[in-house]
């Protein structure tokens, strides 16, 4: 008996983003399937954070499209957000004087009838629906380790929790896939090994991941699937092996020996 594979979750199709003469990203073609991490890499400036924008709705593309559990999304990042796609920024965006619950609270604003301004004044249609709201923030933070932090200011945790809290805000709109844009930027080792963990922890509860990251152990220690950007194209994908011992990536984006090379 064959078994049909599930049907993508994100499908990026020939994307293309023009800055005036500028082309940041051209003719990009990805595709992320459900429970899997993709690894998106490539050098500064190599268009990664442009084409995650247009997939969230930031850019409108001036060509290509991009569907989302098969249909196409519409270029405005709340309706993307309402599909199922959330993002985290590389710049940490968290609202620094509303507490942890507060910023998890506002991220479940997409899946409550009351929306962001009946969450943010607290009015009655909001206390209602607050409950349940409340309650699934507060299984985030467990999720995300943050609980006994949950009434402290944003501004005040340490950096490596600034962006625990931005993945636990992402995940209150319940996605079906999380981007990352650099989620170690700024950790110590030991925190970007527990980030490690928390994304995995993320992909077993069925959430797709797309994954920007600079640290090669991160990307390779946890990929399924690594596609690699230079100049706004991409020059090669496939498993982290694969793409680890491409002359080309190597060439093009590692530039030293790999670790692997350097046992030899
Ligand atoms: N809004 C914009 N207007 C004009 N040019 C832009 C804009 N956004 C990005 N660019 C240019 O597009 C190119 C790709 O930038 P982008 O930030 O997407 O790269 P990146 O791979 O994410 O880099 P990094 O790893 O440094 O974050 C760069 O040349 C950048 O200057």
């Amino acid at each position: 008996m064959t078994t049909t594979p599930p049907p993508p979750v994100l499908t990026a199709t020939g994307v293309t983003m023009r800055f005036g003469g500028l082309t940041a990203v051209r003719a990009v073609d990805l595709t992320v399937h459900p429970s899997r991490i993709v690894g998106l890499i490539g050098p500064n400036g190599a268009g990664k954070t442009t084409f995650f924008n247009c997939l969230t709705g930031l850019y409108v593309p001036t060509e290509g499209t991009v569907t989302y559990q098969g249909t196409v999304l519409p270029p405005k990042p709340h309706l993307v957000t309402q599909a199922g796609i959330a993002r985290t920024f590389q710049n940490i965006r968290l609202f620094a004087n509303m507490t942890v619950l507060e910023n998890v609270l506002v991220g479940r604003h997409t899946r409550t009838k009351e929306g962001l301004l009946s969450a943010l004044l607290r009015g009655p249609r909001f206390r209602n629906a607050e409950k349940t709201s409340e309650q699934r923030a507060m299984e985030l933070l467990h999720f995300t380790g943050l609980a006994p932090k949950r009434d402290h200011l944003a501004r005040n945790l340490p950096y490596g929790e600034q962006r625990k809290l931005e993945i636990a805000r992402a995940l209150a709109s319940d996605p079906g896939l999380l981007l990352l844009d650099e989620p170690t930027a700024g950790m110590n080792p030991q925190e970007s090994r527990a980030a490690e963990h928390l994304v995995r922890a993320i992909r077993d509860q069925g959430i797709a991941v797309l994954v920007i990251e600079h640290d090669m152990r991160f990307i390779f220690n946890l990929c399924d699937h690594v596609a690699v950007l230079v100049h706004g194209e991409k020059l090669v994908e496939g498993t982290p092996q694969t793409v680890q011992n491409d002359d080309r990536v190597i060439a093009a984006y590692l530039g030293t020996p790999t670790p692997k090379d350097t046992d030899r």
